[in-house]
């Protein structure tokens, strides 16, 4: 029988990886990743384009499952119990891991649809306005749309758009909001928007974002996981963490010489 991974008793850690490495087919894309990701806290992942943050981001929801040349090594423990056990239903770590992507992307139904689609799918048994209601006012958006709840979610502006898509996230329950470059598609506005709901998320979700923004990084985030890549000789690059602390401490007092030239924009 599958192991009811929402029942797994509670701890600060609520994602942790072990001696992670990832590969696509022979291209290894992460090496040796360790990293503990606190509970409802805010947790940044930057650095340079390909050094495998999204790739990371997808393997706490088994998203990279999808992908027919994906391969991990290593272990990926959600409270203790490793997400990749013959005995989990990826389709339940979804739930309790959600995910909002760099476009906004709304399912072709309306406002209250996309609120409850997923729930529905999963089964839920409570009022449906109150779900939508309440998952459209924890991700700020309820005020705008309240009085045109069945118009479709691509009439809404991208910003908006993106706030449905998390509360969208949201209407199932999740534990964890995964989000990788959530605010790359939106306007500086939209942006503040986002951050500030962020904010507000995090009383009760954890939430690990991708940004290439490093602003946005030293705004939203508690801590901060920097990733490079380096060249191998027979031409890969494979993704690796250089240094992981408070977001402080990585903006402002970094260990490492490469973190420093990163956050600071002397990284070539
Ligand atoms: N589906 C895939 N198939 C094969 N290789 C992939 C796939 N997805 C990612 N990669 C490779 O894995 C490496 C890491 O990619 P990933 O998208 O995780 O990096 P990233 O740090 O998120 O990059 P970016 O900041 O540009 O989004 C890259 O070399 C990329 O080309």
């Amino acid at each position: 029988m599958a192991t009811n991974i929402s029942t797994l008793n509670s701890t600060d850690t609520v994602l942790r990886t072990e001696n992670l490495n990832v590969y696509y087919g022979k291209f290894l894309a992460l090496q040796n990743i360790w990293l503990d990701i606190p509970k409802n806290k805010v947790t940044a992942f930057i650095g340079p384009s390909g050094c495998g943050k999204s790739t990371l981001l997808r393997c706490y929801n088994r998203l990279n499952d999808l992908i027919d040349s994906f391969r991990a090594e290593g272990q990926v423990f959600y409270y203790g119990k490793n997400l990749y056990a013959s005995d989990i239903d990826p389709v339940e770590v979804r739930r309790r891991i959600g995910m909002v992507f760099q476009r906004p992307n709304p399912f072709p139904k309306s406002i209250y649809d996309n609120i409850t689609f997923g729930a529905k799918i999963n089964g839920y048994k409570g009022n449906l306005d109150e779900l939508v209601e309440k998952s459209l006012r924890q991700a700020a958006l309820w005020d705008e749309v309240k009085d045109k709840l069945r118009q479709s979610g691509s009439s809404l502006s991208g910003g908006q758009q993106q706030r449905l898509c998390i509360a969208r996230a949201i209407a199932v329950q999740p534990e964890i909001i995964l989000m990788d470059e959530p605010c790359a598609a939106l306007d500086p506005i939209s942006t503040l928007r986002v951050e500030e709901l962020i904010h507000e998320l995090k009383e009760q979700y954890t939430i690990v974002i991708v940004t290439h923004n490093m602003q946005q990084a030293a705004r939203v985030s508690d801590k901060t996981a920097f990733f490079n890549v380096r060249p191998t000789e027979t031409g890969g690059r494979i993704g690796y963490l250089v240094e992981y602390d408070a977001t402080e401490v990585i903006f402002n007092n970094p260990k490492q010489e490469d973190t420093r030239d990163y956050v600071s924009g002397r990284f070539g």
